[in-house]
């Protein structure tokens, strides 16, 4: 696939700061890229306690420097997703002008990822792409004020390391396609956190069209990108109520490191 994507046909209602785009790899490209995947060696996979990941473009320092390494054909030559996003044109004012290091998730069914922020080691601006399974992902912020106290009978609130409270009732909910390109800029990205429940399916209410099913006591959440999305099942469901299950998902993080360690004295070649 060649075409231009064009980024404000992509603006996800509600805000000024993310952009979705379906279809941003083929079904043959989603196909292929998981093969890649799952065949990549041993070495390349971290187990962290509740996914799998594998980094690839570098490793980077405690101070937040990219060591550099070559990225794999498969993200910048067959298929060309580093090319196709810079041509978006979400990374247009970024140190690189496009992505020089992806994180590679992977989730099964019943995994998700806890409300964080990416840090400031990068630009801020996220390409999230998505293979293999829809997946419902939430925005949230952080409270202004303290905790309720302990009676307050609101659903348990989230405390981060640095001790800031987050708000469990998300600002912005997107459904993610699988082969679908969501980009996260500016505040969203360096002020607020984003996350994707821990569940083996996406439930939206019949009641309340357009609308997710939140855990806990969170609430049904409008899901902003409604009339972007692509797929009939998916439409179907988010707009008349109905569960999306949740099969394996990988995620392409893809992020500029402004900060990149110059190799070439380092005996590289
Ligand atoms: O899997 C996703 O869509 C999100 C991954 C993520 O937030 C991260 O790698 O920092
Ligand atoms: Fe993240």
């Amino acid at each position: 696939m060649d075409s231009d994507f064009n980024l404000p046909r992509g603006r996800v209602p509600g805000t000024n700061e993310a952009y979705y785009i379906p279809d941003f790899v083929t079904q043959d490209e989603e196909a292929y890229l998981i093969r890649r995947i799952i065949e990549a060696p041993r070495h390349k996979w971290k187990q962290l306690a509740n996914r799998r990941l594998q980094t690839w473009g570098g490793e980077m320092t405690t101070n937040n420097i990219l060591i550099p390494s070559d990225m794999p054909a498969w993200l910048n030559q067959c298929p060309d997703i580093i090319a196709r996003l810079r041509k978006t044109g979400a990374f247009a004012s970024s140190t690189h002008g496009a992505p020089n290091h992806v994180i590679l998730n992977e989730y099964l069914s019943g995994q998700g990822i806890m409300p964080h922020q990416d840090g400031p080691a990068y630009h801020p601006v996220v390409g999230t792409i998505s293979l293999g399974s829809p997946a419902v992902f939430h925005y949230y912020e952080y409270k202004q004020h303290d905790p309720p106290s302990a009676d307050s009978g609101m659903a348990p609130v989230d405390i981060t390391a640095s001790g800031r409270t987050i708000n469990p009732v998300p600002v912005l909910s997107v459904l993610l396609e699988p082969r679908s390109l969501i980009i996260t800029t500016s505040s969203l990205y360096s002020h607020h956190l984003h996350g994707i429940e821990p569940i083996d399916s996406d439930v939206f209410s019949s009641s309340m069209p357009g609308r997710a099913v939140g855990q806990g006591s969170t609430g049904h959440h409008k899901i902003a990108n409604i009339d972007l999305l692509q797929g009939l099942k998916e439409q179907e469901v988010a707009r008349r109520g109905g569960v999306l299950n949740r099969r394996t998902r990988y995620s392409l993080t893809c992020r500029d490191v402004e900060k990149v360690a110059n190799t070439k004295f380092l005996g590289k070649r």
